[in-house]
């Protein structure tokens, strides 16, 4: 018996690590026992959004393995605590589980990998979360690459893994060999007592906890489904035919023409290897396309739809760059990537922070994006660029303030997607724009959200208004703004002041004079 330790992975299909451990390709292993734990230092970073979103994750995971004649165990405390214990109580002489590359993640697997070595338990970690690891891709002289551009070229020429193969229900624990082993006949929540001394430690055979019972509530937002058949489904669908307009499309908020795979892609419900294959075969699709549409149209240069697939491409490949830059520089979860000599003087105003989080600023692009924030625990990419400008270079507000939000608030936060994106914004990280260039949120929103679909959809105050005003609404006199929409705020800042403010801001932060 082997015990998998499921953390950022919870799927069966295409998993490493689990089918390892359940011993596919190898008749002297598994089968394999999965367990979840509830660690609380983990539970210490977490938020309503992210717990509920986990809790339903980990039930599709379950029913999944419930399917295959399995089930989940379920344990809460330390796991350097929980797994020995857990691991003796089944009977298991091997823990396995997946690389997560986060700093806090590799400390505590070292903390696990210690008490597992005392406890004379075998231990064996895979790679899994990505399709090519972080020490994999570096530049000619070793070193690990600062600038996208340049390693997309290498990620995209590397040859890549099939799926893992998903466990065949023989190489899983039957439910009953785990009910027994953690002393819990019915299936149902117990407090284990097995031989293997799980005691002071709860341990369930698939039943979950609620948030409250975490110490969590339930979020305001509504939150997607969750589990690998959602994922698949949205996978499948967005393969069929958006793909393919993808690059023409993906900017434009009010068209949904994106995957809305991060969460799934985040809580590891769908396989990185899974999802590349099915887009390696839109490519050839997009081929086709792109061969019989020159045929028809003489247009030998239709390589729209090669360039949209490979545009999908780039942004998983964005993930892995970005999961790379934390994992050599555990440090940028708090600091600046880049480093501003003089540092940065941030404003940091209370009241316009406030403003930005409830989506009150008068400026009618970020609102929508805050709100949909709060509504959904997703915001389009487009907007999330503009919302995060917004904040560092309109407000003048440290970066760390909108990751904090975010972190809070999405359902798909990953520390390395969204600590990139936000050090993207502010010019503190890698590949940063120069510093003088700013998002101009009238500009952006009109020329993204046209006919202010997006605006409308998510501020009902503007729903009454014309497309024209809502894009002038800076602009507008009070008078003006009173009889459009009383209840819609005025600007909180005047964007071209803000943004001379903003280039003197950081032309200090690297020593120069503002003046010159
Ligand atoms: C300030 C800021 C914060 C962000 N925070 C997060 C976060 O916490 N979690 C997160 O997954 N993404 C984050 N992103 C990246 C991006 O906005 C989301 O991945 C994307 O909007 C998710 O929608 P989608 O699945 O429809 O994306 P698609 O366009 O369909 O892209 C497919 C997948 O590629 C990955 N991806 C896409 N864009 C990026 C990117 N710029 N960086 C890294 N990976 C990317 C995601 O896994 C995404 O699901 C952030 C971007 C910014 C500017």
């Amino acid at each position: 018996m082997e015990l998998f330790w499921h953390r950022r992975d919870l799927r069966a299909a295409d998993n490493v690590g689990l089918a390892t451990a359940a011993g596919a390709g190898d008749d002297d292993r598994g089968p394999a026992a999965p367990v979840f734990v509830f660690d609380p230092d983990v539970l210490g970073h977490a938020s309503d959004v992210r717990v509920r979103r986990l809790i339903d994750g980990l039930a599709a995971l379950r029913d999944d393995y419930r399917e295959r004649g399995s089930d989940l165990l379920v344990a809460r405390g330390d796991p350097k605590e929980v797994l020995p214990r857990l691991a003796a109580a089944v009977g298991a002489d091997r823990v396995v589980w997946n690389r997560d590359y986060s700093g806090l993640a590799r400390e505590r697997d070292a903390g696990v990998r210690q008490a597992l070595n005392e406890a004379g338990i075998d231990r064996e970690a895979h790679h899994d979360a990505v399709l090519h690891t972080p020490d994999s891709i570096r530049t000619n002289a070793g070193d690990p690459y600062s600038v996208y551009t340049y390693y997309w070229r290498k990620w995209t020429d590397r040859e890549t893994d099939p799926p893992a193969p998903t466990p065949e229900a023989t190489h899983l624990a039957d439910a009953a060999t785990l009910r027994a082993a953690v002393g819990s006949d019915d299936g149902g929540d117990a407090d284990a007592r097995a031989d293997g001394g799980v005691e002071s430690e709860r341990v369930a055979v698939g039943d979950l906890p609620s948030p409250a019972d975490l110490g969590f509530g339930e979020p305001d937002a509504s939150i997607g489904p969750a589990g690998t058949a959602a994922a698949r489904d949205r996978l499948d669908a967005f393969l069929a035919e958006p793909v393919f307009d993808y690059e023409a499309e993906r900017d434009y908020p009010a068209r949904e023409a994106t995957s809305r795979l991060s969460a799934f892609l985040k809580y590891g419900e769908i396989g990185i290897r899974e999802a590349y294959e099915a887009t390696e075969r839109a490519l050839d699709a997009a081929t086709e396309r792109a061969e019989s549409g020159s045929e028809s149209t003489d247009d030998a240069d239709d390589e729209g739809p090669v360039a949209a697939v490979e545009e999908f491409q780039q942004q998983l490949a964005w993930r892995e760059f970005y999961t790379q830059v934390l994992y050599h520089n555990p440090a940028v979860v708090t600091e600046n990537y880049k480093t501003y000599e003089e540092g940065i003087a941030w404003r940091d105003d209370p009241d316009e922070i406030a403003a930005w989080k409830r989506g009150e600023t008068g400026y009618p692009i970020v609102d929508a994006g805050m709100r949909q924030l709060r509504e959904e625990a997703f915001m389009h990419n487009r907007v999330r660029m503009i919302v995060a400008s917004f904040l560092t270079k309109d407000l003048l507000v440290d970066w760390r303030h909108g990751y904090d939000h975010f972190r809070e608030r999405l359902a798909d936060h990953d520390t390395a997607n969204d600590n990139g994106g936000w050090q993207w914004a502010a010019s503190t990280g890698t590949d940063a724009q120069p510093y003088f260039r700013i998002f101009n949120p009238m500009t952006q929103g009109e020329r993204y959200d046209p006919d202010a679909e997006y605006i409308k959809a998510h501020v009902p105050e503007l729903r009454g208004v014309d497309a024209d005003l809502i894009h002038e609404w800076h602009e507008l006199s009070p008078t003006q703004r009173a009889n459009a929409a009383p209840e819609y705020p005025a600007p909180v800042v005047d964007h071209s002041a803000r943004r001379e403010e903003a280039l003197a801001m950081y032309k200090r932060a690297r020593g120069e004079d503002p003046e010159e």
